[in-house]
C-alpha cells in the first residue's frame, strides 16, 4: 500500500466563537484525484488553505497536517516548510492570481521562482532550457501561440489554463485547485477539468479539487470527501454518493447549489440523513 501523501489528522479551526473545520481527518494516496464538495461556506477553500499552510488551525485543539512525508502544521503551530517542500505543491486560486501586465510566457516562468537561486529568481533571468520548458507546458494547456501576449488580455478559461501551466512548469507533485472553474463559463470550465484530468492520469500527479459542481466532480474525480458545517460528512468513491445522501449534503443550501448538485441520471431517492451525520466510507 503506498504512503499517503496528504495527512490530515483532528484539524479544528475557529474564526472568532464559529468553528469552521470540525475534527477533520482523511488521507489522500499519490495519484489520486479527489473532488472536495460541500454547499457554500462548509469550509472547503478554508481546508484547501490549511494543506499548503496559508491557514493554521487551532492550538488549543491539536490538529496535524502532512505533505509528502513533512509537517505543514501541527498543533496549530506552522512548520517551517523547505523550499524543495514549497515547490512541490502547485495552488490554484479560482480568479487565477497570474500577474496581468505581464506576458502569458513570464507568468508561466514565475513557477519556476522557488527553485532558482535568490539572485537569479531576482533578477528574473531564466534560461534557454526553463524557456523551452515554459513553450511545453504552455503547450499541454493548447496556449503556445499566446506565449508572448499580456496576461490580462485573455479570456478567463484561457488565463486558468496559463495557471495550470505554471503549476506545470513548477513541477509540483500535489496540485491543489480551489474552486477552479467557478467563475469560468461552461466550456471553458470542461476545458480546465479536462486538463487537470490527463494531468492527473498521464503524469500521476495528485489533484485535490474543491467544485461546487457535483456532477463535474462524478465525470472527472473518483473519490470524493464532503464536507458540511465544517464536519466531514463523506469520504470515500464518488460513485456511493447517492443522490439521497447529495440531498441530506446540501439540504439547507441554496437553490442553485441543490441544481447544480443535482444527479442528471435517475430522479433522487427520497433519502434523509439527520443534518450532522457522518456518513464515512472507508477509503481504500
Ligand atoms: N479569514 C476568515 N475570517 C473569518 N471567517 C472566515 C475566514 N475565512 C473563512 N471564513 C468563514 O469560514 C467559513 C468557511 O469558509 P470557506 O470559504 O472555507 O467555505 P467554502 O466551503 O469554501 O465556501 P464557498 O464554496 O462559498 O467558497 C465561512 O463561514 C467563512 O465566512
Amino acid at each position: 500500500m503506498s504512503i499517503p501523501t496528504i495527512i490530515v489528522e483532528q484539524l479544528n479551526k475557529s474564526f472568532g466563537h464559529r468553528q469552521v473545520l470540525d475534527d477533520i481527518g482523511f488521507k489522500v494516496t499519490p495519484g489520486e484525484m479527489v473532488a472536495l464538495i460541500g454547499p457554500s461556506g462548509s469550509g472547503k477553500s478554508t481546508l484547501l488553505r490549511h494543506l499548503v499552510g496559508l491557514t493554521c488551525g487551532n492550538r488549543s485543539q491539536g490538529g496535524r497536517v502532512s505533505i509528502m512525508g513533512r509537517e505543514v502544521q501541527m498543533g496549530g503551530r506552522l512548520r517551517r516548510a523547505s523550499r524543495s517542500q514549497r515547490c512541490r505543491t502547485g495552488y490554484i486560486f479560482q480568479q487565477f492570481n497570474l500577474v496581468g501586465r505581464l506576458s502569458v510566457m513570464t507568468n508561466v516562468l514565475i513557477g519556476r521562482l522557488g527553485s532558482m537561486s535568490r539572485g537569479r529568481a531576482l533578477l528574473g533571468r531564466f534560461s534557454a532550457d526553463e524557456r523551452a520548458r515554459a513553450r511545453e507546458c504552455l503547450a499541454r494547456v493548447g496556449l503556445e501561440e499566446l506565449a508572448d501576449q499580456r496576461a490580462n488580455t485573455l479570456s478567463g478559461g484561457q488565463q486558468q489554463r496559463v495557471a495550470i501551466a505554471r503549476v506545470l512548469m513548477q513541477d509540483a507533485e500535489i496540485i491543489l485547485a480551489d474552486e477552479p472553474i467557478a467563475s469560468l463559463d461552461p466550456r471553458s470550465a470542461r476545458e480546465v477539468m479536462e486538463i487537470l484530468e490527463r494531468i492527473h492520469r498521464e503524469d500521476s500527479r495528485t489533484v485535490v479539487v474543491t467544485l461546487h459542481q457535483v456532477e463535474v466532480a462524478r465525470r472527472y474525480c473518483r473519490r470524493a470527501i464532503a464536507l458540511k458545517e465544517g464536519r466531514l460528512y463523506f469520504d470515500g468513491p464518488i460513485a456511493e454518493l447517492t443522490d439521497g445522501r447529495l440531498q441530506a449534503l446540501y439540504e439547507n443550501a441554496g437553490l442553485d447549489e441543490l441544481r447544480a448538485s443535482a444527479s442528471t441520471d435517475s430522479a433522487p431517492e427520497p433519502v434523509r440523513v439527520p443534518a450532522m451525520a457522518r456518513v464515512q466510507v472507508a477509503h481504500t
